[in-house]
């Protein structure tokens, strides 16, 4: 049975199971020998042993060269630098006093194991090339799922490695493969020389995945001199095959294109001591693990290879699966284990309800309340729907598998460089993707599995970062509370941040920034702000006030329903003294004391959770209609709703073929806004053709 290593285990070099605090104990020790070998070494020099030939006029020199050694140090320590040695060999400190002898003990160093980092690379079997390199990008401590894998995969073992997202699960494969291809039990086996076969194969879900991938196996392993290459499908072959012609030792890439190498002849696998299944459930999933199973068994002796599997999210039906391509013996290092929380700690969490009619106007206040000036990413569940949704939004773009692959390169290069700054993409960009600076996450819907909201909000928040994911949902067609019960997130309700909120603070902006204005600009504009002042009637900090509003392009006040967020709608509650369990009956109450176009109005009509009311949106214009007609109606209760009460769970409307229901949002039959989206051929997100790209 293998042996399951959770957070509280990890392997030493020895192979004995060490605990992390075994392992700082082990370092404590480790630091006490030297401290107490170099505290000996600094006695003897400060205080050599009495030696009976030693004259007084010796003894006198010795003495003061002692006090030059004791006392000479140029360190900051005072100790360091005043401990001398008396006549009796004690330490004395510079006014000649007997300094108490340091005692190195076992809590005086273990306060200094605070300094001392278990997870230090020096700590690892890391040669000072790649340390060199690591040191270079600012890494000097390896994450737990690093320091956690390092020893296990340096030391041969399979491995199915879990940690949440933005964790630092490549280099956790990366860095024990090339060590030990180069200075490990791999090294002897590597082939060299020209048209050598690659010695490490690694397979991820998605082109930009392995571009990224790749990206690090290539800066790292140059530092070694290993090379590697990338095949992936919607580039030419012919540098790829160059590539593979005259011999790499690492080849990384997606699934599709490289059984198109191996059916070509062109990829040689016979040599392999290394097959990592990056994002592992997803390459495992129906529509890869046909082809992953064809790639991984073209290895000669499965004996002599080891297989490392990796991800996020590890659902139960992999292990099972994974037996398949791991040895009996594989080590699993699971940082999530039986957690609740499965999703990232350092993201916020935030479902917030929206219409599908209201996302073009409720998204750009979203970003501007909570990106903080940094990049957004955006989900939506087809491509048809990335596409849209980046036509509308300000200098968004839309990445996804209809795209050309040398646009979603440079798409994704120029959002990694800041040229834009939101993307909208499909599941395409859910896993992997290590974008710096991304500070918000929107989901357009609740996905179809936990899997996917994990991954996509695991886009921010990481490396220690903090990020926010809000989650977009339609009361009238989904839920949220699957993913909720499945992720173990603790989903912050809020409404729609109201407009008047994002002008205000717009407004704030525009008025610190009027003070930066040059005065030239005055007599340009004072004749006409003379003339308005003179013409309008209103008082100067009016006329103000509209100038600032627009500056920041507002030339009129929309309030936002807090049911479906749209724009000049408000949301309203009923109650009528009676139950209320459907909406046909809500139409019926409503009917007593509306005229029949004013009920059709309506809109995201919703059950409350207590059975006893309804919420839906009405517009603006019409609040007084409802609100006066209610008094004619005995019994009746409805008002303006400040804060959502609690609604009765809809089951997702079963998506047709072509993205949602069909139905949508809007009045009783669903007649409002309703989106027949395409979703393209076949794959889980439409589109694509084999494995390879599918969203
Ligand atoms: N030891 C380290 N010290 C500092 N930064 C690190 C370290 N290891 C990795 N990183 C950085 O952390 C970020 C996340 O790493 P990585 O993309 O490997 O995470 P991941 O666990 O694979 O995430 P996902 O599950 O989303 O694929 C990257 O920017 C990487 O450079």
């Amino acid at each position: 049975m293998p042996s399951l290593l959770l957070a509280e285990e990890i392997q030493s070099a020895d192979n004995k199971i060490m605990k992390p605090a075994d392992m700082e104990l082990a370092a404590v020790e480790k630091k006490i020998k030297k401290e107490k070998k170099s505290s000996k070494k600094s006695k003897l020099a400060s205080d050599p042993e009495p030696d009976d030939s030693v004259t007084p006029k010796k003894k006198k020199e010795k003495k003061r060269k002692a006090l030059e050694i004791g006392g000479g140090g140029g360190g900051d320590n005072e100790e360091e630098k005043s401990d001398t040695s008396s006549e009796m060999g004690e330490p004395m400190n510079k006014s000649g006093k007997k300094k108490k002898k340091i005692k190195l003990d076992e809590e005086k160093v273990a306060e200094e194991k605070v300094i001392e980092d278990p997870n230090a690379v020096s700590n690892f079997r890391i040669s000072k090339p790649l340390k060199d390199a690591l040191k270079a990008k600012g890494i000097e401590s390896l994450f737990p799922i690093q320091a956690m894998t390092f020893n296990l995969v340096l030391d041969g073992s399979d491995l199915v490695g879990r940690a949440r997202t933005g964790q630092g699960k490549t280099l956790a494969f990366v860095l024990p493969i090339l060590e030990s291809l180069t200075n490990g039990p791999a090294k002897a086996a590597r082939k060299t020389g020209y048209g050598k076969a690659p010695s490490v194969l690694v397979l991820l879900p998605t082109r930009e995945l392995a571009t990224q991938v790749f990206a690090d196996f290539e800066s790292y392993g140059a530092s070694l001199g290993l090379t590697s290459c990338c095949l992936y499908g919607g580039s030419p072959y012919q540098p790829q095959q160059n590539a593979l012609k005259r011999g790499v030792d690492i080849v990384v890439g997606t699934p599709g294109r490289i059984k198109d190498h191996l059916e070509r002849g062109t990829l040689n696998l016979g040599s392999l001591k290394f097959r990592v299944l990056d994002e592992a459930d997803e390459m495992l999933r129906m529509g890869f693990v046909e082809d992953v199973e064809l790639i991984l068994g073209k290895v000669q002796d499965v004996t002599q290879v080891q297989t490392l599997l990796f991800s996020a999210t590890l659902p139960s039906w992999v292990k099972q699966i994974s037996t398949k391509f791991l040895k009996a013996d594989k080590k699993t290092a699971d940082l999530v284990g039986n957690e609740k929380m499965k999703a990232s700690t350092n993201v916020r969490h935030i479902v917030l309800p929206c219409s599908a009619s209201a996302r073009t106007q409720l998204i750009p206040d979203i970003i501007s309340c909570y990106s903080s000036g940094g990049r957004t990413i955006i989900f939506t569940e087809t491509k048809d729907c990335a596409s849209t949704l980046a036509g509308v939004l300000p200098g968004a773009r839309a990445l996804h598998g209809d795209i050309q692959q040398a646009t979603r390169e440079v798409t994704l290069s120029g959002f990694r460089s800041g040229k834009f700054t939101t993307l909208v993409a499909t599941n395409v960009a859910a896993r992997g993707l290590d974008i710096d600076d991304v500070m918000l996450i929107i989901q357009c819907e609740p996905p179809r599995d936990v899997e996917a909201y994990i991954h996509r909000s695991g886009r921010t928040g990481r490396a220690g970062k903090s990020g926010i994911a809000v989650m977009l949902y339609d009361p009238r067609k989904s839920n949220f509370s699957r993913i909720e019960r499945e992720s173990g997130v603790k989903f912050e309700h809020i409404s729609a941040p109201q407009p008047s909120d994002i002008a205000k603070a717009a407004g704030a902006d525009a008025a610190e920034k009027i003070n930066e204005i040059s005065d030239s600009v005055i007599p340009v504009f004072k004749a006409a702000a003379e003339e308005l002042l003179k013409t309008c009637d209103l008082s100067p900090t009016d006329l103000l006030a509209k100038a600032l509003a627009r500056a920041v392009g507002y030339t009129e006040m929309k309030t936002r329903s807090i049911l479906t967020s749209m724009e000049n709608h408000v949301t309203l509650h009923l109650e009528c003294g009676r139950a209320m369990y459907s909406p046909s009956f809500v139409y019926g109450v409503l009917r007593r004391f509306l005229p029949e176009d004013k009920v059709e109005s309506i809109k995201g009509l919703a059950l409350t959770a207590d059975g006893k009311g309804a919420v839906f949106d009405v517009a603006s214009a019409d609040l007084d209609i409802f609100l006066a007609g209610k008094n004619n109606a005995a019994g009746v209760e409805l008002q303006v709703v400040k804060t959502l009460p609690s609604l009765q769970e809809r089951e997702p409307q079963q998506r047709g073929r072509f993205g949602n229901g069909g139905g949508g949002y809007g009045g009783r039959r669903g007649g409002g806004f309703s989106q027949n989206r395409r979703g393209g051929g076949g794959g889980r997100f439409g589109g694509g053709g084999r494995g390879g790209n599918r969203w």
